[in-house]
């Protein structure tokens, strides 16, 4: 699955649906037992959140946004299939979540290919289920000083810090995805899939519970004016970045 929402694919609605019914269509074809997901758009693998979907909209569109973003975490966090993401770029907050989500990441060796959660950069706080994604990756210490910071990690960081599974120079970014998936491939699929689901059910859980709550609660965090305002900030921040 090869991720093209140029310039930096970051996870407007739109995009965010369509992946969302692509991997819907993977999951229901019995064909198809793994995914690699990697990005199209040259030295980015997603750019996160669209801020533009949080910025100056009506509170309907902040929910039904919220709502799609949680579905597609909940997807592909549950996912029946093999998911491998090859993070052939930059990795930012949501984007950093949905490789999070796969069951094993490769990086692309460049230093420029910075991964993680970088919310409170932003001025803004990484929700429940993105910190118990984060967690569940790296433990608790690390996610706990990764998230204050809104630490970006660097490949060999990255590495260090158990964000991702293999470092490989770019142009083996896939491959090494692909041989990976063979072992995964070869364990009986029903045993693996009860597995995934058995560590993973109980943070998707503590999300399906509390999901509309968690709705409202983000529409409220968003509409405030300071946060507005500091989004506003941050996105005049990138547009100066190329003066
Ligand atoms: C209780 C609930 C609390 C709320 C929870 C909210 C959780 C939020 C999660 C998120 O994912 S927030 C998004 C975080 N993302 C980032 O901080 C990354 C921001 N982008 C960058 O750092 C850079 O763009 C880049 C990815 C490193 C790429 O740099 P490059 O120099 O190649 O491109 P740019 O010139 O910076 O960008 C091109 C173009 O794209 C716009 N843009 C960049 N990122 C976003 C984004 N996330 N959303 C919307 N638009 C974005 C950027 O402004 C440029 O626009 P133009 O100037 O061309 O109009």
């Amino acid at each position: 699955m090869k991720m093209r929402n140029p310039p930096v694919n970051s996870l407007s609605l739109e995009f965010l649906t369509e992946l969302l019914i692509s991997l819907e269509k993977l999951e229901s074809d019995k064909a198809f037992h793994a995914i690699i997901l990697t990005s199209d758009c040259p030295g980015i693998f997603s750019a996160g959140l669209d801020l533009m979907e949080m910025c100056g909209r009506d509170p309907t569109h902040y929910a039904e946004y919220w709502k799609a973003v949680q579905e597609l975490w909940l997807r592909f966090y549950l996912s029946h299939l093999v998911v491998i993401s090859a993070i052939n770029g930059v990795n930012a907050a949501g984007g950093c979540l949905l490789a999070l989500s796969c069951d094993y990441r490769v990086l692309a060796d460049n230093p420029k290919y910075a991964m993680g959660l970088n919310e409170t950069l932003l001025g803004i706080i990484a929700p429940f289920w993105f910190k118990d994604t984060l967690v569940n990756t790296v433990g608790h210490r690390t996610a706990e000083r990764a998230l204050q910071l809104g630490l970006l990690f660097p490949p060999a960081e990255a590495l260090q810090v158990g964000m991702v599974d293999k470092v490989v120079p770019e142009d083996q970014v896939l491959s090494a995805a692909r041989s990976e998936l063979a072992q995964w491939l070869a364990i009986p699929g029903h045993a693996r899939q009860l597995t995934k689901s058995l560590m993973r059910k109980p943070t998707a859980d503590r999300l399906l519970k509390e999901r509309d709550a968690d709705i409202q609660n983000f529409v409220r965090f968003i509409s405030r004016d300071a946060i507005q305002k500091a989004l506003r900030v941050y996105l005049e921040k990138l547009k100066q970045k190329k003066t």
